[in-house]
């Protein structure tokens, strides 16, 4: 797992050898090992040279091995052995040098990397910290506040950052391993302790405590809860103000706490789960490993409203030629006006030049004809979109691509209306979709492999993770996010406020709570959906009592919000009040709190004390609940896309993994026997009726998440 060389005589080269990157697994650990010993043991070995197999220095630690008992030669000894040892060791980094494998390449006295290579320590994204010397080395080398930067932020930089911050010696746009090789030749016999990173001092601005203290708290907002940036800040923090053993010990204190932590399981589950979702297939036997997309290269974009704006800027700094269509002048002038200046903006933030020339417009659906996929991002409004496609279908060429991005109407419905129905397909962006990285892949029920797979390839070069999902109302994400709206309206007509409602989301982990997620989206998008399904509005039948719809039990509350005119942040007025309309600053509102008394006198409802579990686990195991029969009913995959869905759509906190990882965490048997407790209770509502896949999962003994597809009913049957 580590090759041995001895290449210009005196020089002796280690390739990693552990494809596809070089991961630091066991054996690899066994090889370096020996392999460094026998070179500072041979006497015609003056330097070495560390490099890694296919273009990739090391991806880090085996991540796959956490999980396992620990076996092998542990890191931390082994990149001290080759920091101490007498001869000069460069590593020559290209591809990547993540995690552990940064960690190496600090352990060695010299860096050599090339310019397409990056460098990081990624381990706060997996719920750890770099634990083999990287809190200790990094800001020994670079300094205290770029090391506090990296390594709570896990974030990658480029080898022409890693060079102005001082993390290389050398970049170069040849061979880094020739350089390396050359390189190694040149040092031997100059002094090796100054190269010794733990033998440095870190150095720190002259208020150590008050950075400290600053990145903390930035950090502990940043957070919401998750415990390996605070982690990461302590550790560093050792690097500081303490000497490098005593600093090597905390980091290993502050590893032991997090390493068998849930979080930790959570984060390394969603690593391998948004891995796991490229790999798609079909009930046709179809799958990503024998369907190939087709190339796109000239790609359209109808409707330049809030959504079609943001794909066009997405396609834009993809790289993609875009041709982008509206209606009438005026607003094709307004979106063009808007998205130069989106990518204006963007490009300024990065230092790089905006990409207009690849920007064309028109209002002339006959300049379609040669465009190889073509997204429609009109209005929601079935009758709107089917008249589109109606004209895409004859206008474009026999085999271009339609997809539509809509949140949840019917794909086939609008497939019908085409001459081509295997290559519609639904994209689901998520707002603003240039920053978004989710993106559902519809499959309708004629869609062919081909046009899923150019689907889920243009989300993979537009940088998203894409997941394939069924057709039915809402897809997988907007169908499990009813239900939790729903107990949340439901917990407002029961006593409890919005600002209660969303303080225990937030504290959960969401970035904002249900209510504020609500005014930020703008309250009359789900009010208007609420009308064409005749829950409200002029259609909703005269025999249904108010607080009863179809059935079932139904809060108008969200209507009569709208009645007043509040639409949430768009007018300065929704659930909360704004600073000003369009402002982002809610505070509670007593008009609101007021409104929710009055409803309750006026209904008869006795406001009772709500705390914040019951909220948690309204909201939260409705939804799972729903995520359970997204599953049985085959428009999920498996609980790796619905986890996926949430975490990169829906701001589910990663450290504690997705909805369905959650639910694994909890406990079935208790999701299940709240469920039950909740329905007992609300009998009025079925969306708390524990769904069949929760109850034989929990009848055959809550098995593990990776087991969860054996139990389903019709696995696969929507897709
Ligand atoms: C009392 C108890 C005390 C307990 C104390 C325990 C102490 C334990 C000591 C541990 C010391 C810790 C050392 C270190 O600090 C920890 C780490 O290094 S953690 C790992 C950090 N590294 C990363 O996070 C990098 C992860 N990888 C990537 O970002 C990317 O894969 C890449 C390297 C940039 C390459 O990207 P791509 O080319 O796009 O390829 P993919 O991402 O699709 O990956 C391909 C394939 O490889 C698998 N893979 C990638 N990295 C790893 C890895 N580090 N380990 C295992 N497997 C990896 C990936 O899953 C893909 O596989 P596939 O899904 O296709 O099967």
């Amino acid at each position: 797992m580590a090759r041995y060389e001895q290449v210009q005589g005196t020089v002796a080269l280690i390739t990693l050898t552990n494809p596809p990157v070089n991961a630091l697994s066991a054996a690899v650990r066994l090889g370096i090992t020996e392999t460094v010993t026998r070179a500072l043991r041979d006497p015609e070995v003056k330097s070495m040279v560390i490099c890694g197999e296919n273009g990739v220095f090391c991806g880090g630690a085996d991540i796959r091995e956490f999980a396992k008992p620990m076996s092998g030669p542990p890191l931390v000894p082994m990149i001290a052995a080759i920091e101490e040892g007498e001869k000069p060791v460069v590593a020559a980094i290209e591809g990547a040098a993540f995690g552990g494998g940064l960690e190496l390449a600090l352990g060695c006295h010299y860096r050599i990397a090339h310019s397409k290579a990056r460098v990081g320590l990624p381990e706060v994204t997996l719920g750890l910290l770099p634990a083999a010397g990287g809190t200790q080395r990094l800001p020994r080398l670079i300094g205290l506040a770029p090391a506090l930067d990296l390594i709570t932020t896990g974030r990658h930089v480029t080898a022409q950052e890693a060079l102005k911050l001082g993390i290389v010696d050398q970049v170069t746009d040849q061979s880094a391993l020739d350089l390396a090789i050359q390189f190694a030749q040149q040092v031997v016999g100059q002094p090796l302790l100054p190269r010794k990173l733990s033998t440095r001092q870190t150095p720190c601005p002259p208020d150590v405590d008050g950075l400290l203290e600053e990145t903390m708290a930035q950090v502990k907002q940043r957070a919401r809860g998750a415990m390996a940036p605070i982690a990461c800040v302590q550790a560093v923090r050792a690097a500081a103000t303490l000497p490098y053993q005593a600093g090597m010990q905390k980091e290993q204190e502050l590893m032991a706490t997090l390493f068998h932590s849930s979080q930790a399981r959570a984060m390394q589950y969603c690593f391998f789960a948004q891995r796991a979702v490229g790999r798609w297939s079909l009930s046709s036997g179809a799958h990503s490993g024998n369907s190939k997309p087709r190339p796109v290269s000239k790609v359209a974009v109808i409707g330049l409203g809030t959504m079609g704006r943001g794909i066009t800027v997405a396609l834009v700094k993809a790289g993609m030629s875009v041709l982008a269509v509206e209606t009438n002048k005026k607003q094709l002038e307004i979106g063009k006006q808007m998205v130069s200046a989106m990518l204006k903006h963007d490009a300024q933030k990065r230092n790089a030049t905006p990409r207009l020339d690849l920007l064309h417009f028109t209002i002339d659906l006959l300049e379609l004809k040669n465009t190889d996929l073509i997204i429609e991002a009109v209005f929601e409004d079935m009758a709107l979109k089917k008249q589109v496609f109606k004209e895409l279908s004859s206008v474009c060429k026999a085999d271009a691509f339609l997809c539509t991005n809509t949140s949840g109407l019917d794909v086939d419905e609008l497939a019908a209306v085409t001459k081509r129905p295997e290559l519609v397909v639904g994209m689901h962006f998520f707002a603003p979709a240039h920053v978004m990285k989710l993106l559902e892949v519809v499959h309708g029920s004629r869609s062919s492999p081909e046009a899923v797979a150019t689907a889920m390839h243009l989300g993979k070069r537009l940088g998203k993770v894409s997941v394939l999902v069924g057709n039915c109302a809402g897809f997988v994400g907007n169908r499990m996010l009813k239900p939790y709206l729903e107990q949340a309206n439901f917990l407002l007509e029961e006593g409890a406020t919005p600002e209660l409602v969303d303080g225990a989301l937030e504290e959960f982990g969401f970035p904002m709570g249900v209510f504020k997620m609500s005014d930020l989206s703008g309250l009359d998008v789900g009010w208007r959906i609420r009308k064409e399904a005749g829950l409200t509005g002029p259609n909703v039948d005269p025999r249904d009592p108010p607080r009863r719809r179809q059935g079932r039990r139904y809060s108008p509350l969200p209507d009569l919000v709208c009645e007043q005119g509040r639409l949430g942040q768009k007018n300065g007025r929704g659930w909360y009040l704004y600073d000003k309309p369009g402002g982002r600053v809610a505070t509670p509102d007593p008009s609101i709190h007021k409104f929710l008394e009055e409803y309750r006198i006026k209904h008869g409802i006795s406001p009772r004390q709500i705390d914040r579990q019951e909220v948690v686990e309204r909201c939260l195991f409705a939804l799972i609940n729903e995520g359970f029969r997204s599953l049985d009913d085959g428009i999920a995959a498996g609980p790796e896309d619905i986890d996926m869905i949430y975490v990169f759509g829906y701001g589910w906190p990663r450290h504690r993994g997705g909805p369905m990882f959650y639910a694994g965490m909890v406990g079935l048997p208790r999701v299940l026997t709240r469920l039950e407790h909740y329905r007992q209770a609300h009998p009025e509502v079925p969306h708390l009726e524990p769904s069949p896949l929760l109850r034989r999962l929990v009848a055959s003994g809550s098995p593990p998440i990776n087991k969860w597809r054996d139990f389903l009913q019709r696995p696969h049957s929507q897709l």
